[in-house]
């Protein structure tokens, strides 16, 4: 992890002033890693309820608050839409007016194929536009779910189009960097693909499953929960996921999670074929092999924290 991530230094400001469009779990950590870290000079945020507001400004992550999104981007050098990805056009076409020349629009939306499609239009020549996503979150939400460390040793994945000024791309990737993330760029449509099966997908199962729990008799529900082993517990954390934000995943990354899905049904009733045929070799086989996956993924993780670590630490000393 790189000093400014420790919080041992101070780094100096990346940017002047930030302003965080949406302040709830993602947008109130960003403010707050961003503030242990002096990653930004000043940092602004805005929300449409009062009360989500006063909370911010009770919690102390901000510098100012403003409920216009106009006026909360006025003067900024970068600003950073953390709202649903439901709400982007109707933001994007709220601040392009006041945005400064120069400035850096980014994202932390969880697709990212609709960014450059929804915002761009919108955009003055001369501001840049550096979708990202921060790959880390939690169930929760609103600006009291976020913390500081959210970001610490995850992956964020940044998918400027060809041609963006690189000087703003290196900004942004600074900032997460920051924030204790690691960086990798791909384009949008890659993204979406990777991003479909390893989270989409994963969380509609989830809402399959707690949802077909939860239409089965009143007795055998009150015994799910009852006895609810490591699996379900698992699901039901993450079916209690953000309603809206994920209705705006479904909605927005809907030809990759379609596509993935079909592969899924395909090998789900081959599943079901072995089980009803009472073939054990095919369904042993099956989790053997899932089971080296598992095994693969965490002993990547553990390799990739190191190097990355270890270069950022060669960089910063
Ligand atoms: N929750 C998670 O684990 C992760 C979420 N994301 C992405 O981050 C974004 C925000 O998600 P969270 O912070 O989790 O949600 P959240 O619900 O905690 O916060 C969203 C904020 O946006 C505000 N908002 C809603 N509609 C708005 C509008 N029309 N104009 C202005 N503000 C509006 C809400 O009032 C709230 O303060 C989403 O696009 C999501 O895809 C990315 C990584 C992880
Ligand atoms: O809570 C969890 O397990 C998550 O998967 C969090 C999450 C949700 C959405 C994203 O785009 C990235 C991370």
């Amino acid at each position: 992890m790189s000093p400014e991530a420790t919080g041992a230094e101070p780094a100096a400001p990346i940017f002047r002033r930030l302003t965080l469009l949406g302040i709830g779990l993602i947008g109130s950590s960003v403010a707050r890693a961003a503030r242990k870290h002096g990653l930004a000079g000043e940092i602004i945020g805005h929300s449409r309820r009062q009360e989500t507001r006063d909370e911010a400004m009770a919690l102390g992550f901000l510098d100012r608050v403003e409920a216009d999104p106009a006026a909360a981007v006025a003067g900024a050098d970068a600003v950073m839409i953390c709202a649903p990805m439901g709400a982007y056009e109707q933001l994007a076409k709220a601040i392009a007016p006041a945005l400064a020349p120069g400035a850096v629009v980014t994202d932390v939306g969880s697709v990212k194929g609709m960014v450059a499609k929804t915002i761009a239009p919108y955009l003055p020549a001369g501001v840049h536009l550096v979708p990202g996503h921060p790959i880390a979150g939690t169930e929760h939400s609103g600006p009291s779910a976020g913390f500081a460390e959210l970001f610490i040793d995850r992956w964020c994945v940044l998918t400027p189009e060809p041609g963006v000024d690189p000087q703003a791309v290196a900004k942004v990737e600074a900032l997460w960097r920051g924030m204790g993330m690691m960086v990798e760029k791909m384009t949008a449509e890659h993204h979406d693909r990777v991003l479909a099966i390893t989270s989409h997908i994963p969380h509609l199962i989830a809402y399959t499953i707690v949802g077909t729990a939860s239409d089965m008799e009143e007795a055998t529900q009150a015994e799910v929960i009852r006895f609810s082993a490591g699996g379900f517990r698992d699901f039901t954390r993450i079916a209690g996921s953000d309603p809206v934000m994920w209705r705006d995943v479904f909605l927005t990354n809907k030809d990759a999670v379609l596509e993935v899905l079909q592969q899924f049904t395909e090998d789900l009733v081959r599943l079901q074929r072995a089980i009803r045929r009472g073939e054990g070799d095919t369904l042993q086989s099956w989790f053997t092999r899932t089971r080296a996956i598992r095994r693969g993924v965490v002993d990547a993780h553990q390799e990739e924290m190191e190097p990355e670590k270890a270069a950022r630490l060669t960089k910063d000393d």
